[in-house]
């Protein structure tokens, strides 16, 4: 029998001036991406964070859920999140991300996207418990949306889009974070929802 989702296609370096990006279209999960985009969606705790940036108080035009080990607690922009227990199916999901990574994560953030309204600002995951350089591995699952990567450095450079496919993996290393801002634009028309699972590993204190 053949089985549609188990090949691997790529990966394709994105061409991006000293950062190191990788994509790979076809991350090769065991089931359809739809599989797990419907799963997560119904069986996540979402919410809708308030943030505060540059002093102003606003609800995330997005809702998120974060897992980890214990003790893996992430601040940004204000909020503490204190990890929910992994469960079953991001563990499934996390060991197919490892395999093709090549190292280990103790934490996701799972971001959904409802719909085009959506969005998220040009940001760097930069937080220091990060660490100086690191490996950050993005899983996208339902509606296709465009990651848009501006240079921190060179303010002529371009801002370069990757459109992100269902059931790809695009990860981001080495200098990324340090050289180029990251995000999401809001998108017109009728665009279905997407969740988005960005594995990392933080410095447990
Ligand atoms: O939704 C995406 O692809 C980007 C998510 C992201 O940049 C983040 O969670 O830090
Ligand atoms: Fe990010």
């Amino acid at each position: 029998m053949t089985d549609l989702f188990s090949f691997q296609s790529g990966p394709e370096q994105i061409r991006l001036p000293g950062a190191d990006v990788m994509y790979w279209p076809n991350l090769g999960l065991a089931s359809d991406p739809e599989h797990y985009l419907h799963r997560l969606l119904s069986e996540t705790p979402w919410r809708q964070e308030s943030v505060r940036v540059w002093g102003k108080v606003h609800q995330q035009p997005r809702l998120i859920a974060w897992y980890g080990d214990p003790q893996s607690n992430y601040s940004y922009s204000g909020i503490k999140l204190s990890p929910l227990s992994w469960s079953e199916l991001i563990l499934e999901i996390r060991s197919v991300v490892e395999d093709m990574a090549g190292e280990v994560f103790n934490s996701v953030l799972l971001n959904y996207y409802r719909d085009g309204n959506d969005s998220m600002g040009f940001h760097s995951d930069d937080e220091k418990e990060l660490g100086a350089r690191p490996t950050i591995a993005s899983v996208s699952l339902g509606a296709e949306r465009a990651l848009a990567f501006k240079s921190k450095v060179d303010e002529s450079a371009k801002i370069a889009k990757v459109p992100l496919a269902s059931g790809s993996l695009l990860l981001m290393k080495g200098e990324t974070q340090r050289l180029y801002k990251h995000g999401i634009a809001k998108e017109r028309g009728n665009i279905g929802p997407r969740v988005n699972l960005t594995f990392r590993r933080i410095g447990l204190s």
